[in-house]
């Protein structure tokens, strides 16, 4: 049979992996911030104030506000190679294609910003994907974060005739490859320190504390991953919440209160992870790495340690290849 002249071609068939993650400004200045802010703080599932009283705060102030003294951060955080959490994705995503080998196209993409989710499905389509595992990197789930990311790339194919069949990550905060990736990294962090820790904290990102109530499993998960964790580590471990954002009640303990209450117990040397970040960005270089030190010191605190995130080091290629082989068990020939 011959095809009409204005039929598709039709590629050879493919399995495609698509690694999202947060996303971030295209540049650390004020315009570029205040763009990405726009659209972060602008999805319902981010802030759930109705538009209506939301949006006038969002513009004449916060956007008014915040772009100048995020930029100011971001470009304390910023290299060569551009934002940390883009180029820490970037690096995973590459680390997973040579990992997956030619059967299998890994690709990235972010919530906010660039590159957007519906431009890498497009591009995947383009490239004969007919099967699209979305791998949100966030091990515990949250409304605000893998939910969002789900409903952006679901939005970008409402738009296709065509549909890509398609899988979604689960959470993975329980999972036992994940808490044995966490123990690698941190323990080889820490036999590079010239301090022995008495203690590690866990700082997660902030959620309003209303979230929980109304049943967003982040919180629980994050408390089980504390519990693995403490499980698997020969030192104490403690838990706290950081990144707090506007008025409401957010989840507690808090990260900075929680280390002075730390040094007023006899801490002193600390070393501190963020294992609910797949990558190191903003939330985990500025506010840990730089200002939580300066506060954990300026309490009394002698050795401040911040542990980098699994990023796309050869424990977190190990842990995706388990929890994405698992998931494309039946499209591709991968042990789970
Ligand atoms: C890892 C999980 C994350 C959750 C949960 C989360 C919830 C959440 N965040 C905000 C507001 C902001 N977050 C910002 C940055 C940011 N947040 C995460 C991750 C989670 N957020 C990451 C990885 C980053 C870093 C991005 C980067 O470019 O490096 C920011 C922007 C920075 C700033 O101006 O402070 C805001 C704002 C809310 C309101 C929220 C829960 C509802
Ligand atoms: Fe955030
Ligand atoms: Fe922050």
């Amino acid at each position: 049979m011959t095809l009409p002249p204005d039929h598709p071609a039709i590629p050879a068939p493919r399995v495609g992996v698509l690694l999202i993650n947060l996303g971030t400004p295209d540049a650390p200045d004020a315009k570029s911030v205040r763009r990405y802010l726009a659209e972060f703080l602008s999805d319902r599932r981010v802030v759930e104030i109705p538009p209506l009283l939301w949006q006038p705060i969002l513009r004449g102030i916060i956007l008014t506000t915040r772009p100048k003294k995020s930029a100011h951060a971001y470009s304390q955080v910023w290299t060569d190679r551009g934002s940390p959490l883009a180029f820490h994705t970037r690096d995973t995503a590459h680390a997973m294609q040579a990992a997956m080998g030619d059967g299998v196209t890994v690709d990235w993409a972010m919530r906010y910003g660039n590159p957007s989710i519906a431009s890498r499905l497009a591009a995947m389509k383009a490239a004969g994907c007919d099967r699209i595992l979305l791998a949100p990197l966030y091990p515990q789930y949250s409304g605000a974060t893998t939910a969002t990311a789900n409903d952006a790339a679901f939005a970008a194919l409402k738009a296709m005739r065509w549909q890509p069949a398609i899988r979604t990550l689960p959470p993975y905060h329980d999972d036992p490859a994940y808490i044995a990736a966490l123990k690698v990294s941190i323990e080889a962090s820490i036999a590079t320190l010239d301090f022995t820790p008495d203690a590690l904290l866990a700082s997660f990102h902030g959620m309003p504390d209303r979230t929980l109530h109304l049943g967003d499993p982040y919180h629980c998960q994050s408390v089980k991953t504390v519990r693995l964790l403490r499980d698997a580590l020969s030192l104490p471990v403690h838990m706290s919440f950081q990144s707090r954002f506007g008025r409401a009640k957010w989840l507690e303990p808090e990260t900075e209160a929680t280390l002075a209450k730390l040094v007023q117990q006899g801490v002193r040397n600390i070393a501190v992870a963020t294992p609910g970040f797949s990558a190191d960005c903003l939330e985990t270089l500025e506010e840990i790495a730089l200002r939580a030190k300066e506060v954990f010191l300026s309490k009394g605190g002698e050795n401040f340690a911040y542990l980098p995130c699994l990023n796309a080091s050869s424990a977190a290629i190990t842990l995706y290849q388990r929890l994405l082989g698992r998931e494309l068990s039946g499209w591709i020939n991968q042990p789970g």
